[in-house]
């Protein structure tokens, strides 16, 4: 069995959102597939009603597959500070024709105020691993890896891409979809993430600089977060750049030239991304201030390949062989 699901981009790219059909008779929901966090939740009419603010919400007593997981619970906190929490439903999950028939749904009883004002987000499917699930008292699969053993492929692929709909897809490599070979990197998933080691990085035309950045690909953070040497070394090459603290990161004018970061994939193979990616929005709707796509990794232990990277590459998730492919498209 195989499954594709187009991943359309919300406003800057700061997210994407993917179909999802949830329950009988389905209801298709539009999830943020995240490889950062391993929680399936959905908006649900258990939601106090001035929690919701457009989204589709999931309802079990109107699902004829929907049984509860008696006792089960969850809470969960990401990196933006945002949060939510809920109990369990066993149901049928579906992205296009890959149908998970006993996956935990986990249905918010309440959510943050960021996903409240995010309308188009009906909720998370996270791909990341069981190990960081927050289901209590036992923690529930995620919808990867209950699928693995229908898959043609024990794989997924995330193809982000640049204000445009790419695609996730489950049980197969599409080599239409990227360009020369793809190159595995291990995985360390001793945190529960994709963590992989970068060996060095180049910008531009500059030369390659040897230092290992450890990181996870992370397709629920919007940004490329980085070591703060890494970061202190490109925005050197923009002109006027400057850290701006109220805003929290590196700004420049928006019409400052931005520089390719290139990082490398094991020994010889090299993602690009292009300077474009970097500009990543206005800060303010006049428009002549813009925010940096690569921001500081501080505090967080580790850096973050989130979106503004992963748009750049076709990217295998391989659990079973613990690895991570990268290729250039
Ligand atoms: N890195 C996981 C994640 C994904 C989305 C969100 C989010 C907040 C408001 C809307 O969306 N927060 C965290």
């Amino acid at each position: 069995v195989t499954g594709s699901g187009v991943a359309s981009p919300q406003q800057y790219d700061v997210e994407y959102l993917t179909p999802i059909s949830v329950g009988t008779p389905p209801l298709v929901l539009n999830l943020n597939l995240d490889t950062g966090s391993s929680d399936l939740w959905v908006f649900s009419s258990e939601l106090p009603p001035s929690e919701i603010n457009g989204q589709t919400v999931y309802d079990p007593t109107k699902s004829t597959s929907a049984k509860k997981l008696e006792g089960a619970t969850w809470e969960i906190e990401y990196g933006d500070g945002s949060s939510s929490e809920g109990d369990v439903y066993i149901d049928s999950v579906a992205i296009g024709d890959l149908t998970v028939t006993a996956q935990a749904v986990q249905a918010a009883k309440n959510v943050s105020a960021e996903f409240t004002a995010d309308t188009h987000d009906d909720g998370l499917l996270g791909l990341a691993f069981n190990t960081i699930n927050t289901v209590q008292p036992t923690r529930q699969k995620t919808f990867y890896d209950n699928a693995q053993s229908i898959l043609d492929a024990p794989v997924f692929t995330a193809d982000l891409k640049d204000d445009a709909p790419g695609h996730y897809n489950f049980g197969y490599i599409d080599s239409s979809a990227y360009t020369g070979n793809i190159s595995y990197l291990p995985v360390d998933s001793s945190q529960g993430f994709w963590m992989f080691t970068s060996p060095g990085y180049a910008i531009s035309k500059g030369g390659y600089k040897i230092t290992e950045m450890k990181g996870i690909a992370d397709t629920g953070t919007t940004l490329l977060l980085l070591p703060t040497s890494v970061v202190l070394a490109y925005y050197k090459q923009v002109d006027g750049a400057r850290y701006e603290g109220t805003q929290g990161g590196y700004i420049f004018a928006c019409s400052a030239t931005l520089p390719d970061f290139v990082f490398a994939v094991g020994n010889n193979a090299r993602i690009t991304v292009p300077g474009k990616y970097i500009n990543y929005a206005p800060t303010d709707s006049s428009g002549t201030t813009c925010f940096g796509g690569i921001q500081k990794d501080i505090g967080i232990g580790f850096s973050i390949f989130g979106d503004v990277a992963l748009k750049a590459a076709f990217v295998v998730f391989d659990g079973p062989n613990q690895q991570l492919g990268w290729a250039a498209k």
